[in-house]
């Protein structure tokens, strides 16, 4: 398909989108309904399509086109064969750092301004590096995997054996680039050696300290990554796993499944009701709440959400976090530690609903951490191990 051609139609699916749905969601229909599209057209319009929106708001009175264009210059950092057609100054200066390309930028076009990376800078949380960490959403995260003790050697043997390119972070963190297939991987295999997950959700893990026979409640489990993570810790647990929805367990009995873990308690809870009915006079040694939140330490993976969050969101999030932490705490036994994680990077979701829990419903923080994954191709995260006093 000829480069102009190309262009036309990442405009017309940018048009299309209306930011309802994910936009990986949207893409794959689109390519359904659009089956003329061969191989690597869909992948050069999806590469398109999410370089345009990792621009944020930035330039908001110049065309898509041109848009589209000034993203790819900014989020590749090798020759284009798109731009060299249609924009060839761009892709003389494609492989400058970063910080020049945008310097560069701002002499053409004045009112460049990296804000409209991310237009919510004020809100983020302490210690975060504004520049980087709007820098780092014009870069596809990586993609990452936990491997299980004991089989790194095996991980690495295989990986190498495919030709399969990767980075060794530590012993039990490879990281690949984001488009790397993986689920053929030893496949079948129970426990599978690894588990895909990100490089900052993995080290929450040393916050939880389980200890023989205690009993765990994972409150916000989804798919399970963190109650994985808990019981490989501890095996001898008692798991109370729950979410708000049954089917959003699913994933997560396949993936115990998958790890060889069959016992354990699963409950459908909306923790913003009252609790009593689902838990009778149960008690917990150790609480994980992976809160919902708005999701802004992981736009780098879902682009688009910078130009479709509203602000006052925030605020919702925050409310809705203390209303949860307020109503699963009352379930901790005194003395226990109550694990409060988010993927954003809101100080409003994060240490301010630290700061509730600890003064409001009597927490202690033994430690927090802002996981600064922009600094690794991860997710930015917030983790707090909170002791009900
Ligand atoms: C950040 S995700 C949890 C991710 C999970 N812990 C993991 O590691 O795979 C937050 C979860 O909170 C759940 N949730 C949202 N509102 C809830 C509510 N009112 N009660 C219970 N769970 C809720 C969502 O369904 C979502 O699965």
């Amino acid at each position: 398909m000829r480069f102009d051609n190309q262009l036309r139609i990442a405009a017309s699916i940018i048009e299309e989108y209306t930011f309802e749905m994910p936009l990986s969601r949207f893409l794959a229909n689109y390519f359904r309904k659009n089956k003329q599209m061969g191989s690597k057209d869909r992948k050069t319009a999806a590469d398109l399509v999410y370089s345009f929106f990792r621009l944020g708001v930035s330039l908001p009175d110049r065309s898509v086109e041109e848009r589209l264009l000034i993203a790819q210059f900014l989020c590749r950092s090798s020759f284009s064969p798109l731009l060299d057609q249609l924009q060839p100054v761009f892709n003389q200066q494609i492989e400058l750092p970063l910080i020049e390309k945008v310097a560069y930028l701002k002499k053409l076009y004045a009112e460049f301004d990296i804000n409209a990376l991310f237009p919510f800078i004020d809100e983020v949380s302490e210690g975060i590096d504004s520049e980087l960490f709007r820098l780092s959403h014009l870069n596809q995260p990586k993609l990452f995997i936990r491997i299980r003790e004991g089989k790194t050697a095996i991980v690495r043997a295989k990986l190498r054996e495919l030709e399969i390119s990767f980075d060794e972070i530590s012993s039990t963190c490879f990281s690949f680039k984001n488009t790397t297939k993986l689920d053929h991987l030893f496949e079948g295999e129970i426990p599978r050696p690894f588990e895909i997950q990100d490089l900052s959700s993995q080290q929450t893990a040393t916050y939880f300290q389980p200890t023989k026979w205690e009993s765990w409640w994972d409150c916000c489990a989804a798919s399970g990554g963190k109650s994985l993570m808990l019981y490989e810790q501890e095996p001898s647990i008692k798991l109370l796993v729950s979410d708000i929805r049954e089917s959003i367990l699913n994933n997560l009995d396949e993936r115990f499944a998958a790890a060889g873990i069959t016992s354990y308690h699963k409950k459908e809870i909306d923790l913003t009701k009252a609790l009593e009915p689902f838990l009778v006079d149960r008690e917990f040694d150790g609480i994980i709440l992976d809160a919902p939140c708005s999701g802004s330490g992981t736009w780098g993976r879902t682009p688009e959400m910078i130009t479709a969050f509203e602000p006052q969101k925030i605020e919702w999030f925050s409310s809705l976090q203390k209303k949860i932490a307020a109503n699963v705490s009352k379930w901790l036994k005194p003395g226990k530690p109550l694990i409060y994680i988010t993927c954003s990077a809101f100080k409003q979701e994060n240490e301010v609903v630290m700061d509730f829990i600890c003064n409001e419903l009597g927490f202690e923080c033994e430690r927090f951490e802002l996981l600064k994954g922009y600094k690794n191709a991860a997710d930015t995260m917030f983790v707090a191990r909170l002791i009900k006093k």
